[in-house]
Order: structure tokens, then C-alpha cells, then sequence
């Protein structure tokens, strides 16, 4: 396994709060923006297209989520991407339902092509935006993680950057490195917005470290821990989330680095 230090990912990111662009879907505003806060980052929702563009320069990362997304928002995610690009700041784009959907499949795949630093989603989504699969069952994945790890390293390697699948055991992958993460709590499946808040706490991250890979693991195993301890206090998905929240800010660097990261 590739050094991945934990630890200092998580004091990155305390120390360095960073500021959070979210373009995201209209499910998923307030858990993306408290799991941020909880974290130790600062989000901010601004996915207007007079905005974003201007914005995504000065923000320490974006995140472009094409979970509700319609024309306005559309060209939004254009500007922010291309902003960020110009800029130097890392952008992750998460590909919500792609595949199943053509307006939003031609759009990732748009986006795909201004290379972002990290494309974040579950399996089927990932197969889909390779171009090796058909899409999932509307935003969840009918697809397994190793059945995407191909898929991933292609894509990795074409955008030069990261991708990072989701499921029961999360792959990471820069196309030459490939890291595992497991652990973490199905109750995730069964509160709406965890993967998307996943994807706002790989920008914080990538943000606050210096390699994308150790960023994006650094983020999933965040996700994992606080998932646990929260599965151990809920009563089922309504007490899980807050309690999933309250575990992210809970979560140290010695709790990161005891994650399950292979
Ligand atoms: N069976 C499982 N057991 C444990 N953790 C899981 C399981 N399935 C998914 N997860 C975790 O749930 C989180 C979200 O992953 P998921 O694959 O559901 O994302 P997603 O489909 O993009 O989510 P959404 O669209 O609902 O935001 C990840 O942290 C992942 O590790
Ligand atoms: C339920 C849902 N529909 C579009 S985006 C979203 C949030 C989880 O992906």
C-alpha cells in the first residue's frame, strides 16, 4: 500500500478550514453543507451562472454534483469547472445517475473532459461514465466495487486525476495506485445525501493535502469511522444521521488512522 498518513491529513484539515464551492442537488444542500462544518471546513452553495465562475477561482475547491441538475445549473458546473481548471483549484465532479439519463450523462462526460481532480460515485455510476456500463437504479449503484476497479483505473489514467467508487468496500485510484477502504455502516445507503456529503468532504480534503489520492482516501475513511461510531448509537436512519454528524467532528487522526485502509 502507497504511504497514506492519516493523521496529518486530518490536522490538514482543521488547520486549514478550507472553503467548499458546492454546485450540489437540491436533496442534499443541508447534510452536504453540515457534514462540511462538522468536518472542519466551510461550505459555501453558490451554483448561480453569474457566479460560479468567479467563485470557483477563489474558493480552495468545488464540487460540481449533477444530482438535480437542469440547464442553469448546467452551465454553472461549465464555468465553475473551467474556472477552477484555469485556477489551479482542485474540483471533484460527482456523477449522480449518470448512465440512466441522457442530458446528464452528455454533461458529465463534458465535464469529464476538463479533467477533474477527483470524478467520486458509485459503481454503476463510475462503469457508466467509462463508458463500460448502463447506469444504476436511478441515484443507487446496481453494480459492485470490484466490478468497477477497471473501469476506475481507465478513467483515472484519461482524466489524470482520481476516482474514487463507493459501495460496501470503496476502491481509490489514480490508475497507477489503488486503495481500498471498509468498513463504515449500510445505514449510509438508507440516509439520502451520504454519498453526495462523501463527495464535499473529498474536496475539503484534497483541498488541505498536497496528493488527490491521499486527499480522497483520507475523506472515505472520515466517512467510514464516524459512520460506525454512529451505527453504534442510532436507533435506526432517523437518529443515524445526526448522530453521523456529530461523529464527524468527533473523528482524530488517531481514530482516521486506525480506519480500515488497504
Ligand atoms: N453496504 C455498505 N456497507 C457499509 N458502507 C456502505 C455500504 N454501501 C455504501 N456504503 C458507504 O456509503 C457511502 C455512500 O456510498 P454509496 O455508494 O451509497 O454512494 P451514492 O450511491 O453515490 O450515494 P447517494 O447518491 O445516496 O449520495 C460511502 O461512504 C460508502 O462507503
Ligand atoms: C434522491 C436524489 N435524487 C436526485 S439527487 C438525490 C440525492 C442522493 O443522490
Amino acid at each position: 500500500m502507497p504511504a497514506v498518513d492519516l493523521r496529518a491529513a486530518r490536522a490538514a484539515l482543521r488547520a486549514r478550514t478550507p472553503l467548499v464551492h458546492c454546485l450540489t442537488n437540491t436533496v442534499v444542500q443541508t447534510i452536504t453543507a453540515n457534514a462540511l462544518l462538522a468536518a472542519g471546513a466551510a461550505p459555501a452553495m453558490v451554483d448561480a451562472p453569474e457566479e460560479a465562475g468567479d467563485f470557483a477561482a477563489v474558493a480552495s475547491a468545488v464540487l460540481v454534483n449533477v444530482g438535480t441538475v437542469h440547464a442553469r445549473t448546467a452551465e454553472a458546473m461549465r464555468l465553475a469547472a473551467r474556472s477552477a481548471g484555469a485556477a489551479g483549484t482542485p474540483w471533484v465532479l460527482d456523477p449522480v445517475a449518470v448512465g440512466g439519463l441522457v442530458y446528464r450523462t452528455e454533461l458529465a462526460t463534458e465535464l469529464v473532459g476538463l479533467r477533474p481532480t477527483v470524478v467520486r460515485g458509485n459503481a454503476s455510476e463510475i462503469l457508466a461514465l467509462a463508458g463500460a456500463g448502463s447506469g444504476g437504479r436511478g441515484v443507487d449503484s446496481t453494480d459492485s466495487t470490484e466490478n468497477a476497479a477497471k473501469a476506475a483505473a481507465e478513467l483515472a489514467t484519461r482524466t489524470g486525476g482520481v476516482v474514487a467508487v463507493s459501495g460496501e468496500v470503496d476502491l481509490v485510484t489514480d490508475g497507477r495506485r489503488t486503495i481500498r477502504i471498509g468498513g463504515g455502516s449500510a445505514l449510509l445507503t438508507r440516509t439520502t445525501g451520504a454519498g453526495c456529503a462523501l463527495g464535499a468532504l473529498v474536496a475539503a480534503y484534497v483541498a488541505a493535502t498536497e496528493d488527490p489520492l491521499v486527499g480522497t482516501v483520507a475523506a472515505h475513511a472520515h466517512v467510514a469511522v464516524a459512520a460506525e461510531r454512529a451505527a453504534r448509537l442510532a436507533h435506526g436512519p432517523g437518529t443515524f444521521a445526526p448522530a453521523w454528524l456529530d461523529a464527524l467532528d468527533a473523528v482524530d487522526g488517531e481514530a482516521l488512522a486506525a480506519a480500515d485502509v488497504t
